[in-house]
């Protein structure tokens, strides 16, 4: 049965057995998926049975996952109806194009083999019958071109059809205005004609020494050009020494050339991504913290770094390729027709085919790396594992058991590659096999020709290579093409990203921090998180300006959530909050945040120094002010017994400190800033009593004048504030007062307190 693995808004992954290993089921479940208008993609990995669909984000999760059900029910009906393998096909299906045994049978396959059969059976028998008639329809070198072009282009259609999973549609599914590459280049359109002017350059300066290398070996052989003799150019040796000559500026332009044109490529393709990479970046900063927690940081950072420099290796590399294999394509074919016609045919014959080998191989190739991927990625994870586990593995003396684990996933790794790079070498191979026939066709008849007088010597013999540069070129078709589709699904992942709506609220009412007195107020507030029960209730609760005020209550009664409304992280559903009696929402919202202060419990560190660290935000303040912040803060003493003192690197995420040192640099960092509002959250939960103490103490010359919001599951934290709310479950607000009153009142906090002090509680 498909399992659900995880869901978030607008995307939903799923353990589908059925796909497993069975490539046609993956394409017919995704294509059923991507019939509903709701679901915006839908991918089915057959090599780890996955199935991942983004859908709009306002569809209900059950609607979708009844979708994936109903697709998963549809298909194997489909299996039972259809694709009872006998046994004896079951031999057949081991071919390595058939699909994997007991799967379904691609629906349209036998239509598809009679209907290729019934072609090629017509084509041979009007050859046949045709014969002679034929081949002098074939000989003439529009038509022969002709049919090699519309065959080209019926393979290209064709395959490009079966890839194209990735068709770009923007958010609400119309076509987009531009062309997707006109979207990824933007504004560079200039260094794009750079790139493309000396990359024809290149290619024709190889083109010519290609031809003027036979021409040479032609003078050398008949004595004379009578091309060069022409052009007024008399002897053997002066002949000699143009045709050299112009090999020599041919063989230095194409250098040259090639150089300028890579260069410029890369540069392009590197401006492209970041140009990209700083727009999108600059896009996620602004993004609403919930909208960015909804897509999954890892997620994003894809997003930012593989497929953005999928943009820009796609613009440096393969669009180079693609306009090399145009230009010797559109170059070759006049040179033919003008110099050669008569052989036009065979020279251009192999096109299609290679086309064809091309993609096909290509499709191969693909399904080969996904695998010997998935190998890797199954490889690198239990390594990493392995590493970051290593006290784990130390103390229950595994160290064995991991590296056979290990050094299985690494056989099992190896035996893949073994055999992705086997059928690699034969594809290449067999692509080269078909490119040399056109080689040896134009050498046979091109040959004859030239026996019968038909075709001057001179005009063939710069013509028998070329045609190997074009068809070289197009054994990458396949590849190009893939790479195109990739960069299309990379770009609408990168587009989805800056669709997303930026935080709004930068126009509101304006409230200078100098000016906020720090009067709060919840009135009536309802929460929920997204397709969760409500984490606030009507809550209602006020906080006094300057003054310290404790929230404490129950893991999961909202506290944190609260703080996050204050500040605008979520929005919330009833109700106001109110600063200085206006609701936050109409707030400017820098004006906000710059009034409040939010030490989270578990506060992020850059990997950077201390000094840094607590600075961050409050870039000038000087180092005077910096150390009395952290003296505020309980920090300097640890901070300067530190051989490098504020110098000292954190670490990444703050590694190298420990968890109620980093506490206190968090802390710093906000008293450093200043503001009129300081909500701490469980912000010295993980420093000692003692510490507690002082920093209580110290932070007391700090908060006076100043409100302050310290939520807490230890009592003595809020002991000294002025209020101290106790919370119920969905925020509601169960008793308040001052410490001595609640102890008194002998209720929720009261049992708490005793409980913490290690009194008796009454039973
Ligand atoms: N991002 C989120 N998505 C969904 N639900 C959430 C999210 N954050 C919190 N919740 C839920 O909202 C409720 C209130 O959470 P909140 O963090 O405000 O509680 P808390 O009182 O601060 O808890 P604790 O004392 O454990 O820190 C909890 O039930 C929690 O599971």
């Amino acid at each position: 049965m498909p399992r659900v693995r995880s869901v978030i808004p607008g995307r939903q992954r799923w353990d589908v057995p059925d796909v497993c290993g069975r490539p046609v089921v993956a394409r017919l479940i995704e294509s059923l998926l991507s019939e509903h208008e709701d679901v915006v993609e839908a991918h089915a990995n057959p090599v780890t049975g996955r199935v991942l669909v983004r859908h709009d984000p306002a569809v209900p999760p059950q609607r979708i996952a009844g979708l994936v059900r109903e697709a998963v029910t549809l298909t194997r009906l489909y299996a039972r109806s259809h694709a009872v393998r006998t046994t004896a096909s079951a031999a057949a299906a081991n071919r390595p194009d058939a699909g994997h045994p007991g799967e379904p049978a691609d629906p349209t396959r036998p239509r598809k083999l009679s209907a290729a059969l019934v072609r090629g059976g017509a084509v041979a028998v009007a050859a046949l019958a045709c014969g002679k008639y034929c081949m002098a329809l074939l000989a003439r070198p529009l038509v022969s071109l002709g049919l090699a072009g519309a065959a080209t282009a019926v393979v290209v259609r064709k395959a490009w059809s079966r890839s194209d999973r990735a068709r770009q549609r923007t958010k609400d599914g119309t076509t987009p205005r531009h062309h997707p590459l006109r979207t990824i280049i933007g504004r560079h359109k200039r260094q794009l004609g750079m790139a493309t002017l000396l990359s024809v350059l290149a290619q024709l300066a190889e083109m010519a020494l290609y031809a003027l290398v036979p021409s040479t070996v032609l003078l050398l052989a008949k004595g004379e050009s009578a091309t060069l003799a022409a052009l007024g150019v008399a002897g053997a040796t002066a002949q000699l020494s143009v045709l050299v000559g112009a090999a020599l500026v041919a063989c230095l332009a194409m250098a040259a050339l090639g150089y300028g044109a890579g260069v410029a490529w890369r540069k392009l393709g590197q401006t492209v991504e970041d140009d990209w990479r700083t727009r999108t970046y600059a896009h996620v900063q602004q993004l609403a913290p919930a909208d960015l927690e909804s897509e999954r940081t890892s997620r994003v950072s894809t997003v930012l770094a593989e497929d953005i420099s999928q943009l820009g290796n796609f613009v440096g590399g393969h669009l180079h390729e693609t306009v090399q294999l145009a230009t010797s394509l559109a170059a070759l074919i006049p040179v033919y027709l003008l110099l050669a016609p008569q052989i036009a045919w065979v020279a251009f014959a192999p096109v299609p085919l290679v086309t064809w080998l091309s993609f096909r191989f290509h499709e191969r190739a693909v399904a080969d790396h996904i695998a010997s991927g998935e190998h890797r990625a199954r490889l690198s994870s239990g390594m990493a594992d392995n590493l970051q586990a290593h006290t784990t593995i130390k103390a229950a003396c595994t160290e064995e058991y991991e590296s056979t684990r290990i050094a299985e996933l690494s056989r099992e790794y190896r035996e893949a590659n073994v055999s992705t790079d086997r059928s690699a070498a034969a594809q290449a191979q067999t692509l080269r096999l078909a490119g040399c026939s056109a080689l040896v066709g134009t050498l046979l008849l091109g040959g004859r020709a030239v026996l019968k007088g038909e075709l001057a010597s001179a005009a063939f013999g710069p013509l028998i290579e070329l045609p190997g540069i074009a068809l070289v070129r197009l054994t990458r078709l396949g590849g190009i093409t893939d790479q195109y589709q990739r960069t299309l699904a990379a770009l609408e992942r990168v587009q989805y990203l800056n669709d997303l709506p930026v935080e709004s609220g930068t126009e509101g009412c304006r409230l200078p921090a100098q000016q906020v007195s720090g009067d709060i107020e919840l009135r009536k507030v309802t929460f929920a998180y997204p397709g969760r029960p409500p984490a606030l209730r009507d809550a209602s609760l006020t906080i006094a300006p300057g003054r310290t005020t404790g929230i404490v209550g129950a893991t999961g009664s909202g506290k944190t959530t609260i703080a996050k409304l204050l500040l605008r992280f979520r929005h919330l559903d009833e109700g106001h909050v109110l600063l200085d009696g206006t609701d936050v929402r109409t707030l400017a919202l820098p004006d906000l945040r710059h009034a409040i202060g939010y030490v989270s419990q578990e506060p992020f560190l850059f990997d950077s120094t201390i000094a840094e660290n607590i600075r961050y935000g409050t870039f000038d303040a000087t180092d005077e002010q910096l150390v009395e912040a952290a003296r505020t803060a309980g920090a300097h003493a640890f901070v300067d017994a530190l051989p490098d003192g504020y110098d000292t690197l954190v670490g990444e995420r703050g590694a190298a400190l420990s968890g109620g040192q980093k506490q206190r640099i968090a802390l710093a960092r906000t008293i450093l800033r200043d503001p009129p509002v300081v909500v701490l959250d469980e912000a010295t939960s993980a420093v000692d009593n003692e510490t507690e103490a002082a920093i209580q103490h110290a932070l007391q010359a700090f908060g006076t004048n100043r409100t302050m919001i310290v939520i807490a599951h230890r009592l003595s934290t809020v002991r000294s504030a002025d209020r101290i709310y106790v919370l119920g479950s969905g925020g509601l607000v169960a008793e308040y007062g001052t410490h001595d009153e609640l102890v008194a009142r002998d209720g929720t906090y009261a049992t708490l307190w005793r409980l913490q002090a290690g009194l008796r509680v009454p039973a």
